[in-house]
This record gives C-alpha cells, sequence and structure tokens, in this order.
C-alpha cells in the first residue's frame, strides 16, 4: 500500500502533460507525502528525464520504441531504469509499489496502461475521459472484479464527486455539467469555418493540452464527459444535463428529488481536482488562488447551442445509442482533431467527420477490450478515409 519508507507511492502516466505536470508540482510541494515511483511520456524525452531525476523515480517510460535510446542517454548514470513502447507503459502502471496511478494519457492510447492500473487494483486517479467513453462498460466492470478505486480528476466529475451521495442514490435527481462553452462561444457559425488551431486552443478560463483544448472549442469536450459521468456516477444519459457557465467556477451541480442543489466551487486550476484525488478522502493544502466570489461578481449561465456545437448532439446520440457507438466517436473525433491541429481540415469538419464515421460502422457493442481495440482501430481508418471527402463536400 504505502512505500517501505511511509510515503504514498505514485506513478504519473503521462507526466510530461499538463495534468502530469501539475501534479509533479503537487508533489514537489510534498516530498515527505509522496513517492515518485514510474514517470511515462511519448515524446518531451528531456523534460521526461528531467522530471525524473528531480523527483527520483524508480522508472521513466517512453510510449515511443524510437526514442529509446534518446532516453537512456538523457538518463545515463542516473541508476533510474529506463523503458520504452506501449508495453513498458502497461508494465510501469502495474508496478505495485505505487499505491495510486494517476491516468493522465491523453487519448485512447492511455486506455491499455489505465486497465493495467484498475485491474491489479490501484487507486486510479483518472483524467483520461477517453478511457472511459471508449470502454467504459468493460472499465467499471474491471474496477468492481478488481476492488480499485476509481477517482476522478476531470474537474467536473471531480466536483460531482464531492457532493453526489452515492449511499443514498434514491435523493438523487440529475446531474448538471457545467461547461464554459469555450473560445467560440459567441462565434456565428460561418465565421467558425474559418478559425485556426491557434484560436482554438486558446480557451478562455483553462490552461490545457492541445487536443482537449480543441474539444472544448467544438464542445466535444462536454459530450465526452457527458458519457465520462454516464459511467462514473451509473446515471442514465436523460437525468444528466449540460449548462453553458462562461467563468467555469461552478465545475458542476448535483440535483437532488427536494429540490437542493449542491455544487462544488473554486478558480479553475487542476490543482484543486488533481490534490482532491491525490490526498482523498482526506484534503491537502493546493497553491491555486482563492476563490473570492465578491470580486467576480457576477456567474452567469445559458443553454448549450446544439446548431453552432453538433459535437454536443452526436455525442449525447452516441450514449443513447451504445453499444460501440462511443467508442467510434472518440477514436473518429481523435484523428479529426489531429487532422484539424495538422490544418488538414476545417474546424467545423471536425464534427462532420465524426458524423460521417458513425453513420459508416456497425456500432455493434464491444465484448472485450480487444473488440474496443479494433472498432477504435476500424473508426480511425474509416475517419482518415472519410478526411478528404468531408472537407470536399464543405
Ligand atoms: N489538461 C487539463 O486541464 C485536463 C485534462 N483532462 C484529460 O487529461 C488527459 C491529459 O490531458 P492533458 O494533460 O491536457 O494532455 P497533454 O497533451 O498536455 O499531455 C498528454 C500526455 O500524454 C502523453 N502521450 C501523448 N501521446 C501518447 C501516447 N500515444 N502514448 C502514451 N502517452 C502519450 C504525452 O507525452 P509527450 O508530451 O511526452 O508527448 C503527455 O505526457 C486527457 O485525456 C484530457 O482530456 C481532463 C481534464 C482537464
Ligand atoms: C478543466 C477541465 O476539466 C476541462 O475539461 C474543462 O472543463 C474544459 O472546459 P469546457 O467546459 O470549455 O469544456
Ligand atoms: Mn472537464
Amino acid at each position: 500500500m504505502t512505500e517501505a519508507d511511509g510515503r504514498h507511492g505514485l506513478t504519473v502516466l503521462g507526466a510530461t502533460g499538463s495534468i502530469g505536470t501539475s501534479t509533479l508540482d503537487l508533489v514537489r510541494r510534498n516530498p515527505d507525502t509522496f513517492k515518485v515511483v514510474a514517470l511515462t511520456a511519448h515524446s518531451r524525452i528531456l523534460e521526461l528525464a528531467e522530471a525524473a531525476r528531480e523527483f527520483n523515480a524508480e522508472l521513466a517510460v517512453t510510449s515511443d520504441p524510437a526514442r529509446y535510446q534518446d532516453l537512456k542517454a538523457a538518463l545515463e548514470g542516473s541508476g533510474i531504469e529506463v523503458a520504452a513502447g506501449p508495453e513498458a507503459v502497461v508494465e510501469a502502471a502495474r508496478r505495485p509499489s505505487a499505491r495510486t496511478v494517476m491516468a493522465a494519457i491523453v487519448g485512447a492510447a492511455g486506455l491499455a496502461p489505465t486497465l493495467a492500473a484498475v485491474a491489479r487494483g490501484a487507486r486510479v486517479a483518472l483524467a483520461n475521459k477517453e478511457c472511459l467513453v471508449c470502454a467504459g462498460d468493460l472499465m467499471t466492470a474491471a474496477v468492481a472484479d478488481s476492488g480499485a478505486v476509481l477517482l476522478p480528476v476531470d474537474s467536473e466529475h471531480n466536483a460531482i464527486f464531492q457532493v453526489f451521495d452515492d449511499e443514498r442514490r434514491e435523493g438523487i435527481e440529475k446531474i448538471i455539467l457545467t461547461a464554459s462553452g469555450g473560445p467560440f462561444r459567441r462565434t456565428a457559425l460561418e465565421d467558425m469555418r474559418a478559425v485556426t488551431p491557434e484560436q482554438a486552443v486558446a480557451h478562455p478560463n483553462w490552461s490545457m493540452g492541445a487536443k482537449i483544448s480543441v474539444d472544448s472549442a467544438s464542445m466535444m469536450n462536454k459530450g465526452l464527459e457527458l458519457i465520462e459521468a454516464h459511467h462514473l456516477f451509473a446515471m442514465p444519459e436523460s437525468r444528466i444535463d449540460i449548462l453553458v457557465h462562461p467563468q467555469s467556477v461552478i465545475h458542476s451541480m448535483v440535483a437532488y428529488v427536494d429540490g437542493s442543489v449542491l455544487a462544488q466551487l473554486g478558480c479553475p486550476d487542476m490543482r484543486t481536482p488533481i490534490a482532491y484525488a491525490l490526498a482523498w478522502p482526506a484534503r491537502m493544502k493546493a497553491p491555486v488562488e482563492r476563490l473570492d466570489l465578491g470580486k467576480i461578481a457576477t456567474l452567469s449561465f445559458e443553454a448549450p447551442d446544439l446548431v453552432r456545437f453538433p459535437a454536443l448532439r452526436l455525442a449525447r446520440e452516441a450514449l443513447r445509442q451504445g453499444g460501440g457507438a462511443p467508442t467510434i466517436l472518440n477514436a473518429a473525433n481523435e484523428v479529426a482533431v489531429a487532422a484539424f491541429l495538422g490544418r488538414r481540415i476545417g474546424f467545423l469538419d471536425i464534427a462532420a467527420v465524426v458524423d460521417a464515421t458513425l453513420a459508416r460502422l456497425d456500432p455493434k457493442a464491444p465484448a472485450s477490450i480487444d473488440e474496443v481495440i479494433g472498432l477504435d482501430a476500424a473508426a480511425r481508418r474509416t475517419a482518415e478515409d472519410l478526411l478528404g471527402s468531408v472537407v470536399a463536400a464543405q
């Protein structure tokens, strides 16, 4: 459970990313509490090596086998074990000395290592929402089988987790997920056609990786979070509302049958939900700006616009349809977002590619993780094939 030296063993998957570095910032401030076991990354080898040295990690892993020699050279003489490849990331997640695994890889690439942490019954601080979107039923079944504890890190789900009375579920009426509306909340549909990746990643409230920032701009992020909430809290789609709240101060709410609505509030800084997940069920200090509602003065709310943000509608329909539809939605979205960031398609083409991919494939429910991986791969191939035709049709 804990290290021989009494500290809480922690592995960070995706250590070089936005969530990974925020996690390590908290670890840096609490050296007597946490012991870093393994750190993983993909391409940012120097940052990975630097963090591994700073935190005296047992193991550093790059998921890219072609970067093994670079990582080995960067850690020469440190005594830190080095490994490479997707299977090595899974092995890192399996290391038993880490009581908690922070799952902060972006995309479905995080599925296998997150499942490995779940399978050994670890505490899994889950940032990687795509895991639950593409394999939610299988993941929650694996959690039930192994006795793993899933601690939501995504700010909305962490908020819900803090105010959701799981012991008295019959008292819960619905979940209200808040959404900032992203950088294009007030942009006309016609103008969205020409927005650039730089504009799309410029989130008004949060500093995040490129992929989730684009998802926030298209509101696919809220669609993914709808599916994530369905799996984390076993709530039907019909009892999960989405409400645009541009200030990102109320991170989400739970409405009860007696008319009470419980919310979690805070300044938008991921170190709050990360600290909650790392310290749970206790609390730890987080070096974040304190909320001053008097200074903010106004909190506003509006309904989401499903015409300008069709991704939200597609995600809700995929959740209603069930089976493999969310797996297809997620994989197609990953392909389309990468193509948008690479300037191969326009912003509005993202939802069009997802829609067309969903229309092409049989959404039969995957019965195993291998079937999820197969459906994910088929959806990626289909989405890649569709990139050209969707653009040509605009
Ligand atoms: N950022 C945020 O505030 C929030 C993020 N999340 C979720 O958390 C997850 C991480 O997001 P974020 O930190 O923003 O993303 P980043 O892009 O900042 O970081 C992603 C991390 O994953 C690694 N990675 C990328 N591709 C692969 C791969 N194929 N195999 C293994 N590792 C890989 C990256 O390595 P490298 O950089 O070395 O290439 C990096 O360490 C996402 O699922 C996101 O939706 C949820 C809520 C808030
Ligand atoms: C910080 C976090 O949890 C993000 O998922 C955030 O919610 C994105 O903001 P949007 O509400 O704009 O999607
Ligand atoms: Mn979120």
